[in-house]
């Protein structure tokens, strides 16, 4: 079968991309479970250029085709934060948590009608014999003013999706992969990938 490696170490999108990739006909390995796997540095200054940075440098290591995802949460009122800083938005450790606090109390006195917000992901695909290509998606929505449902990850909980009328934690997961940004930026990924083999 057709094989692409996706360059993340998030299992969140890792779960999120072998759902969404079971309906085309390729095979998916992701960095998951390699210890040895470099951490890239995301030094862009957009979702677009930081995927672009995984994608090339990894694809470059493996040889093969290589998809990247670089995503996050970009609120109105924060003037678009925490954005391309989402997953260390509280510290370098990462933790979701302690993110999703550091977003309600920031937002704690914005009203309802303020509380706009978008889920963003730039999908990069690089490989041996090719230009790098990105494409985008996004999911809109507010942020809620506290946690709502357990699945997803990151900040999922507190991210009411307009489309869905509920929160993306509260959400089974073949239902975030139907309103999902990251759903949105695989679509448009899709006549490429057709390509590709
Ligand atoms: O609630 C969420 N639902 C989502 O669907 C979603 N997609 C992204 N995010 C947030 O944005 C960061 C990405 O940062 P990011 O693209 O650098 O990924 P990462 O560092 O976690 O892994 P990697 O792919 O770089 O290895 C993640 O950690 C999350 O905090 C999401 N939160
Ligand atoms: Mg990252």
């Amino acid at each position: 079968m057709k094989q692409v490696i996706i360059a993340t170490k998030n299992r969140g999108k890792a779960r999120e991309f072998e759902t969404l990739f079971s309906a085309l006909d390729v095979e998916i390995l992701t960095l998951v479970d390699l210890d040895d796997a470099p951490d890239v540095e995301e030094t862009g200054n957009s979702f677009e250029e930081n995927a672009t940075l995984k994608a090339e440098e990894i694809s470059k290591i493996t040889g093969q085709i290589v998809i990247a995802d670089d995503s996050g949460l970009v609120i109105d009122e924060l003037d678009g934060r925490p954005g391309i800083f989402s997953a260390r938005y509280a510290g370098e450790e990462k933790n979701d948590e302690a993110n999703i606090d550091k977003v309600l109390y920031e937002m704690r006195e914005v009203p309802e009608e303020k509380r706009t917000a978008r889920f963003y992901c730039a999908l990069a695909v690089s490989g041996p014999n090719m230009k790098t290509i990105v494409v985008s998606g996004t999911c809109e929505g507010k942020i809620l003013f506290e946690r709502k449902g357990t699945n997803g990850f990151g900040y999922d909980p507190i991210f009411y999706a307009t489309a869905a009328g509920k929160s993306m934690a509260e959400m089974s997961s073949n239902e975030k992969n139907e309103i999902s940004h990251r759903a949105a930026a695989l679509n448009n990924l899709k006549p490429v990938i057709e390509t590709l083999f």
